[in-house]
């Protein structure tokens, strides 16, 4: 009796782990030797686990990008680098995987890192990408961007009003924080017609970036769960929420600061809203629009559209402005350039500021915003793109449809065949190119993506980069403070462009200008 006990007790302990370890190996089996993807290269482990992928996040400090360059030079232009992904290096595919053409998914591990299904970053599905992506590219045309230069205008004026504390206090002060309130202020005066009034904050809300970059970073490692982790995680009591997930507080607060602005706009009336706010906003269209099904206009989704909208809008706008600075202050001989340049419209550190049409037509500063654009990215991590209901082919390759496949664009970008001398800021390269040579480079210039995914605000995010670039190189003369080259680097795939761990990002001190 007793032995049949304990046969029991030894088979309720055990099978449980036996089947596990079937399962795992079973899995194992498949991953290696009898998926549709066992036949590309790339490290065993990778095609094995996540948690290749997972360990140079983690411990590797997010540089997974740099790892997948060296296992090309390794293995060849396509791999395997984890069980459900290949990446390709290849410049000239670019444009196929980034293409109108077809239907294209998203991959569903990126596309619900940051639990927001309800926007187009999440996405998945192509026909409904479609319908929501029409839905809010009117508000991006270039028409509607003239149109509200004077919003982005009056946020230029807010930031350098409160850099002339710091210039006249002498304090160094952190570029970084205060491209990220100029952003985010830009981004909801642009959603909402509010600004978040960040520009204000002490310290250039120093203390809200550090929480939110938590938040991103709780945001990226939901990428290794399951598609229900994060809904999950979101869902269940706080005290299970700190303990699994102690940044994912981070992440809720981002998401809490645009209920309140989608709140106001969805009780009042569309006269009454406007004639308070002076113009149009990209929600409060939305939410009155009698085009769009009743699901599309729900609180919930359209909380989920702001939140990435404004993410999406800061980070990626900020770090590139970041580095565009840094960019001109470490090259003196550019500076030099580009306020010779500038002076054609802003006679004066005091005349009004040019139109967003005037700066557009220098050819200089352009250069210098594609060479910013080109260098520091914004947006760092692989654009995945998952072709649905057909086979995608590379050379003699054949991906099966439902496969995600990536590209990296930094890896375009510092391509030495095509932009040579590929790390060093070269406005020049943009200019007095003959009509081939221009759209050769314009080809391999992907800081905004292509085809269907692309980013939705191309234009503002470039009125943006020319307005407040030129605005600050002629109001001060700004001096690098303990800052060099190493705290601007593409080094990190925290999604977006973002220091290493350590940096203090790019401080300056700001003095009067001598424009
Ligand atoms: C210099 C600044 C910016 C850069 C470099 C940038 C870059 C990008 C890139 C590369 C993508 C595609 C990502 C992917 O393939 O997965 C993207 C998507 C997106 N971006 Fe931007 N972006 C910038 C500024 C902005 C701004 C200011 C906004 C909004 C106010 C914005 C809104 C979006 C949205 C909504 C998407 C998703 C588009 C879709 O899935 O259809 N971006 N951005």
């Amino acid at each position: 009796m007793l032995g049949v006990i304990q046969y029991s007790l030894l088979t309720i302990f055990w099978a449980p782990l036996v089947g596990v370890g079937l399962y795992g190996a079973g899995l194992a089996i498949y991953r290696l030797f009898l998926s549709p993807l066992a036949k590309f290269p790339g490290p065993k482990l990778a095609a094995l686990t996540r948690k290749y992928e997972s360990y140079y996040e983690a411990v590797q400090n997010y540089e997974y990008l740099w790892k997948i360059k060296a296992m090309h030079e390794k293995y060849g232009p396509i791999i395997r680098i984890n069980p459900h992904e290949l990446h390709i290096d290849d410049n000239d595919f670019f444009d196929k995987l980034n293409s109108f053409q077809g239907k294209w998914e998203k991959d569903p591990y990126t596309a619900h890192q940051f639990a927001n299904p309800g926007s187009l970053v999440g996405t998945i599905d192509h026909d409904l990408h479609r319908k929501r992506r029409a839905a809010v590219l009117p508000f991006f045309s270039k028409q509607k961007i003239y149109a509200l230069e004077p919003v982005i205008q009056s946020t230029i004026d807010r930031l350098c009003d409160k850099m002339q504390f710091y210039q006249k206090t002498g304090q160094s002060l952190n570029l970084r924080n205060a491209f990220k309130c100029f952003a985010a202020d830009v981004v909801a005066e642009y959603c909402f017609a509010e600004s978040g009034g960040l520009i204000d904050k002490p310290d250039f809300a120093a203390e809200n970036w550090v929480q939110h970059q938590q938040g991103l970073k709780s945001g990226l490692r939901a990428r290794y769960f399951p598609q229900w982790y994060m809904p999950v995680v979101r869902g269940a009591p706080a005290w299970i929420r700190q303990t699994v997930d102690p940044a994912a507080k981070h992440f809720e607060i981002w998401h809490r600061d645009v209920e309140g602005p989608v709140g106001r706009m969805e009780t009042r009336k569309n006269d009454e809203f406007y004639e308070k706010a002076g113009h149009r906003t990209i929600f409060h269209e939305l939410i009155n629009s009698p085009h769009l099904p009743p699901a599309e206009k729900e609180t919930i989704r359209v909380i989920q559209e702001a939140g990435a909208m404004v993410g999406a809008g800061g980070e990626s706008t900020s770090q590139v402005l970041t580095a565009f600075m840094y960019c001109l202050l470490a090259n003196p001989q550019a500076m030099s350039k580009l306020r010779e340049e500038l002076r054609s419209v802003v006679p004066t550190a005091d005349s009004p500021a040019p139109s967003l049409r005037q700066l557009e037509a220098l050819p200089y500063l352009t250069g210098c915003v594609k060479e910013a654009l080109r260098l520091r990215t914004g947006k760092i991590a692989r654009h995945q793109r998952v072709p649905a209901g057909r086979s995608l082919y590379y050379k003699d390759w054949e991906i099966p449809a439902g496969t995600i496949v990536s590209m990296t664009p930094i890896f375009v970008h510092i391509d030495p065949e095509i932009f040579p001398n590929p790390h060093t800021f070269m406005p020049e390269r943009w200019l007095n190119l003959n009509e081939a040579e221009r759209q050769r480079l314009e080809h391999y210039f992907v800081p905004y993506s292509k085809g269907a995914r692309q980013c939705a605000a191309i234009t503002l995010a470039n009125s943006e980069l020319y307005m407040c670039i030129a605005a600050i190189v002629v109001r001060f003369d700004l001096e690098l403070f303990e800052t060099d080259e190493w705290d601007t680097e593409m080094a990190i795939d925290s999604h977006h462009h973002s220091p290493r761990l350590g940096s203090k990002g790019v401080q300056v001190f700001a003095k009067k200008s001598t424009f």
